[in-house]
C-alpha cells in the first residue's frame, strides 16, 4: 500500500519573525514528540516584505530556548506556489487573513485551506496579536488615551 501523502502546514504572520516562526517551531516539536515529524511538511512565511532574510525576533528566540524548543528560520514572504503546495495556511489575525485571501484569489485553482490558527484554540482565543511593539507601548498608549 502506498504511503499517504505528507500533510503540510504553513504558518503566516505579518513579518515572519515573531508569531509564525514560533508556531512553526512548536508545531514541529509536537510532531517530533508524537513520532510523526516525517509525515509533515512544516514552514512559516510573512504576508509582508518587512523582514525578508531576518532571523526570528530575539524575544521569541529567548522564549523558545527557555522552553527547549529548537527554532531556526529565515524570514520569507508567502509565494503563489504556497497556495497550491500547502494543505493548510494558518495565520494569526484578521489582517493576515484578509491579505492571504487577497493573494490567494490571484492564484488560479488554489487548494490551501486558509484559516486562523486561533480557530483551533480550545480556549477560543481566535486572534494572536502582533507583539512587535511589545506590551510597553500598549501600556504607554493606554496612559495617553
Ligand atoms: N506595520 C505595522 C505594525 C502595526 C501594528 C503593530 C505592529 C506592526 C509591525 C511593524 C513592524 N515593523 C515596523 C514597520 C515596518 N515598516 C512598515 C512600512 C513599510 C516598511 C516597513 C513589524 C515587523 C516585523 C513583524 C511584525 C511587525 N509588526
Amino acid at each position: 500500500m502506498a504511503a499517504p501523502a505528507p500533510k503540510s502546514v504553513l504558518f503566516v504572520c505579518l513579518g515572519n519573525i515573531c508569531r509564525s516562526p514560533i508556531a512553526e517551531a512548536v508545531f514541529r516539536k509536537m510532531a517530533m514528540d508524537a513520532g510523526v515529524a516525517d509525515k509533515w511538511r512544516i514552514d512559516s512565511a510573512a504576508t509582508s516584505t518587512y523582514e525578508i532574510g531576518s532571523s526570528p525576533d530575539h524575544r521569541g528566540q529567548a522564549c523558545m530556548k527557555k522552553h527547549g524548543v529548537p527554532m531556526s528560520h529565515v524570514a520569507r514572504q508567502v509565494t503563489k506556489a504556497d497556495f497550491t503546495s500547502f494543505e493548510y495556511i494558518l495565520c494569526m489575525d484578521e489582517n493576515n487573513l484578509s491579505e492571504l485571501n487577497r493573494k490567494a484569489n490571484l492564484v488560479k485553482n488554489y487548494t490551501a485551506k486558509i484559516e486562523l490558527l486561533g480557530s483551533y484554540d480550545p480556549q477560543k482565543q481566535r486572534i494572536i496579536q502582533d507583539p512587535y511593539y511589545g506590551s510597553r507601548i500598549m501600556w504607554l498608549a493606554s496612559t495617553l488615551w
